[in-house]
């Protein structure tokens, strides 16, 4: 089974695209993560993603799909999460996919209002070691800001702060909302209210993905 989740930055596809993975035995392939990861580790990927990524915008397709391209199984079984966004991207999934005899089964579409987005995304923290995401609020660590698995000191994402989170929400709006009209042509996106708790958003999540 192969699977995107869409939404605008902030919406749970991270924390549900784990626990799903691992649930269903899936690859989650983020590729906010993967990008971040190459920052961190100054490679020649990295090096041309990051002054896009500071800014809160896309990094161009081509370094994209090379990516995807990459670190896409030879027999699927796939949760993308952050990716497409941009029609160029989703086209050369499709292409990519039709290319191995795959197929795209289900588009994820996790519906949420900008004032919760920006709520989440302000008490987001990420473990720097294992990845794991947490909020302050809503789903916090048992030790105050550190990763219960790894001991190590939470930190806050520099595209989280304010003024980059609204120009994330600008860029959602105008690069990758109009991939929700180009998968419902196909018939195959799902809507799903992800202004609803963790634990419930899941279980409707299950639910839709079974179905
Ligand atoms: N249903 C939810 N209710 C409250 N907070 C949530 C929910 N889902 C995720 N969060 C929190 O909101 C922030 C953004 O979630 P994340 O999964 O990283 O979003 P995305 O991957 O869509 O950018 C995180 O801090 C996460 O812990």
């Amino acid at each position: 089974m192969n699977l995107v989740f869409l939404g605008p930055p902030g919406a749970g596809k991270g924390t549900q695209a784990k626990r799903l993975a691992q649930e269903l035995g899936l690859k989650h392939i983020s590729t906010g993560d993967i990008l971040r990861e190459a920052v961190k580790n100054e490679t020649p990927l990295g090096k041309k993603a990051k002054e896009y990524m500071d800014r809160g915008e896309l990094v161009p397709d081509e370094l994209i799909i090379a990516l995807i391209e990459e670190v896409m199984p030879p027999g699927g079984g796939v949760i993308f999460d952050g990716f497409p966004r941009t029609i160029a991207q989703a086209e050369a999934l499709d292409n990519m996919l039709k290319r191995k005899g795959l197929n795209l089964d289900k588009v994820i579409l996790f519906d949420v209002d900008d004032e919760v987005v920006v709520d989440r995304l302000s008490g987001r923290r990420v473990c720097p070691s294992c990845g794991a995401v947490y909020h302050l609020k809503f789903n916090p660590p048992k030790n105050d800001e550190v990763c219960d698995r790894c001991s190590v000191k939470l930190i806050q994402r520099e595209d989280d702060r304010e003024e980059v989170v609204r120009n994330r929400l600008e860029v959602y709006r105008k690069q990758t909302a109009p991939l929700i009209e180009y998968y419902e042509r196909k018939g195959i996106l799902i809507r799903l209210d992800a202004s609803k708790e963790i634990e419930e958003v899941y279980q409707e999540l299950k639910k839709v993905v079974a179905t």
